[in-house]
């Protein structure tokens, strides 16, 4: 009955896809839940991440279980010990028990599981000696155990000789580091009473390079006095920069007599040139008639509005005069509004990019644009108009459109459509607070199709033809959350110092030229893409950093060690039924990232292959619709 099927349950809940999942383990197996991947009907992983499970975990659990290779029940509030029939799973290789409330001594029974591999009992309260048993796990490549109440000293690791991660920092720990674990960083051993390489040098020891007379009675370094030579060194390097400094104090003054001439225009592109340059200013003082407006109003690119008009001034202007240069529009583009209109809009800008900074300009009449001032642009205006031409001539629903442009000698802008829900580097990472939206597994799948197809059509112009920058926040999202392409063509316009630089992460291994990027490189970096969006992590997360990884080579080791589940965004766990989709994404997101060129695919067969996926789901989807549909006739 009810009540004794309830005595029955054990405590263990989560709240996967919204239900309270009750686990009862004589009745009930545990193979379609989320987060729990079976091999013929026996659990292999468990995988319950930040899925709110507390209070102890039941004794019992785990010796049904006996295949289990990976436990993963990471940033949950589970309390007490691990239950002693962990034991049971000889098999484990993986147990990932961060950032929970565990307490009391690390059990012995795991000393016991030989094919540990990865441990991360971080943020717990664990508390007792550091237990000498770590040295059984001759497999094990990571230990982090920072952030909980151990004490004592950190034993000789000596046995365990994979180690590649290891971090005890914030512990009540003592003694010296033991030799083996000095090649970790500081970070690792901080927040405890330690000493020794790589922290500083224990009370009595000797500095591997210091020689004894140099330390002090306090175990400091003595300082040590200078040579002749090295005080000469020093006065005349003074000299010599002192000497610069006047130089430099001299030439200022000289260029502030001669601007004394200039127009208030001229003031008002410097003060706003300054404005710029402190940075962190998002919206920018209105530029009117010459002078600085009310300071209600923002102004686009404000020192480029001023410049143009100082320029204008001067009668070499840009602005004004029978030769005046225009806004040059491209194809069916809207004329509704001129340069004039660009100057007068209000604004703020977006953020600064490797090519210049963007501006959302909103004009008077007319649509809202985004204006990208070029910096840097060092070829000819006919050089310029050939290549901007063919940026103009790309035309696909799922590119940012570019409307048109300006060239003269010190400004040159581009103006595309603006796109109101920014980009998906925003989406991604920007407002993990409360009041975030998740991105579902439909829009994620929708975004990857539409990117797909703008690269595809690009490489579709000719096959030296590549976009050279993809990367999250080039892929930008219209009012309906329809994903866009943007930024292709601009690497080819400005000068080397301003060669996308930032694309780290996403940079295929075999480019040395960020302005010569292939195709194949393009598909690298839009495999990338796919991974942040799977994983919902930066290219530049600081985890991978610190642990000295790229995003494809993070992924693979961990679906090499049989943990697929764990790659995924939190945010997609609760798409249980398109878990295969997901999945059959993230082959293509590996396939796009292969090291080697030659063995990526074509971006039309990847284009094809989202479609694909994604038409499997829409179907299901449909079917189950079909499916409600009739229930609800009968
Ligand atoms: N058409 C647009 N509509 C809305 N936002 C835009 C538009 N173009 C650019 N942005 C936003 O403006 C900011 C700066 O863009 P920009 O393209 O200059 O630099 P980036 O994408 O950060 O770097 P990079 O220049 O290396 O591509 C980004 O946050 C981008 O999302």
């Amino acid at each position: 009955d009810l009540a004794s099927q309830r005595a029955a349950l054990l405590s263990l809940r989560s709240s996967v896809a919204g239900r309270t999942l009750f686990w009862n383990t004589t009745n009930q197996t545990p193979c379609n839940w989320a987060g729990v991947k079976c091999d013929q009907d026996r659990v292999v992983e468990l995988h319950l991440p930040g899925v709110s499970l507390s209070g102890q975990i039941p004794t019992g659990i785990f010796s049904n279980l006996t295949h289990l290779r990976t436990v993963s029940l990471r940033f949950n509030a589970l309390t007490g010990k691990i239950p002693s029939d962990l034991a049971s799973c000889i098999n484990l290789r993986n147990l990932y028990l961060q950032r929970n409330l565990f307490s009391g001594p690390i059990p012995h029974f795991l000393f016991d599981l030989p094919d540990l591999v990865r441990v991360n009992f971080g943020f717990n309260n664990f508390s007792g000696q550091f237990s000498t048993g770590f040295n059984n796990l001759t497999r094990l490549r990571t230990l982090f155990l920072e952030n909980n109440q151990l004490q004592g000293s950190i034993p000789d690791l000596n046995n365990v000789v994979n180690l590649e991660q290891f971090n005890v920092s914030n512990n009540l720990l003592n003694g010296s580091v033991p030799l083996k674990l000095q090649t970790f960083t500081k970070d690792s051993f901080l927040g405890n009473s330690l000493c020794g390489k790589p922290l500083s040098l224990c009370p009595g020891d000797e500095g591997d390079n210091v020689p004894p007379s140099e330390i002090g009675n306090n175990g400091g370094k003595k300082k040590k006095k200078l040579s002749g030579g090295a005080i000469a060194g020093i006065v005349i390097g003074s000299m010599v920069g002192l000497l610069l400094v006047a130089f430099v104090l001299i030439l200022l003054c000289a260029k502030k007599r001669s601007s004394k001439k200039t127009s208030s225009a001229d003031v008002a592109a410097v003060k706003d040139r300054e404005l710029e340059v402190n940075g962190g200013e998002n919206k920018v003082n209105n530029v009117e008639n010459g002078g600085l407006a009310n300071g209600n109003g923002y102004s686009v690119a404000a020192a480029a509005v001023a410049a143009l008009r100082g320029n204008g001034n001067k009668g070499s202007g840009v602005v004004s005069g029978g030769g005046a240069k225009k806004l040059v529009f491209f194809g069916n583009s809207a004329r509704g509004f001129g340069l004039e209109d660009l100057l007068r809009a209000s604004a703020e800008v977006l953020g600064k990019g490797t090519f210049g900074t963007a501006y959302k300009a909103v004009l008077d009449v007319g649509p809202v644009v985004a204006v990208k001032r070029l910096k840097d642009v060092t070829i000819s205006e006919m050089e310029f108009k050939e290549k901007i031409e063919l940026v103009g001539a790309m035309d696909n629903e799922n590119l940012v459109p570019l409307r048109a442009y300006y060239f003269s000698r010190d400004e040159k802008l581009l103006v595309y459509d603006y796109m109101s829900m920014g980009s998906l580097s925003a989406l991604l990472h920007g407002n993990k607070g409360a009041g975030r939206t998740p991105l579902s597994w439909e829009l994620r799948s929708a975004i990857a199709l539409r990117a797909a197809r703008g690269i595809e059509y690009l490489h579709s112009q000719g096959p030296n033809v590549s976009h050279g920058n993809i990367k999250s926040s080039n892929i930008l999202l219209t009012e309906s959350y329809e994903a866009r392409v943007s930024d292709f063509g601009l690497a080819q316009l400005v000068g080397p110092s301003s060669t996308p630089n930032r694309v780290a992460g996403y940079r295929a291994p075999e480019v040395t030229d960020p302005r010569k990027v292939s195709q194949k490189a393009d598909v690298y970096s839009f495999g990338v893409l796919l991974l942040e969006l799977l994983t919902g992590k930066a290219p530049t997360h600081s985890l991978l950093n610190e642990e000295g990884v790229d995003l494809p080579r993070w992924v693979q080791s961990v679906v090499r060690e049989e943990w697929t589940s764990e790659v995924f965004d939190l945010e997609l766990l609760k798409y249980q039924n398109v878990e295969e989709e997901m999945v059959q994404l993230l082959q293509i997101a590996v396939d796009c990232a292969e090291p080697y060129p030659d063995k990526r695919p074509s971006m039309s067969e990847v284009a094809q292959s989202i479609q694909e996926l994604r038409r499997s789901s829409l179907k299901e989807d449909q079917d189950q619709i079909q499916h409600h549909d009739l229930i609800n006739d009968i």
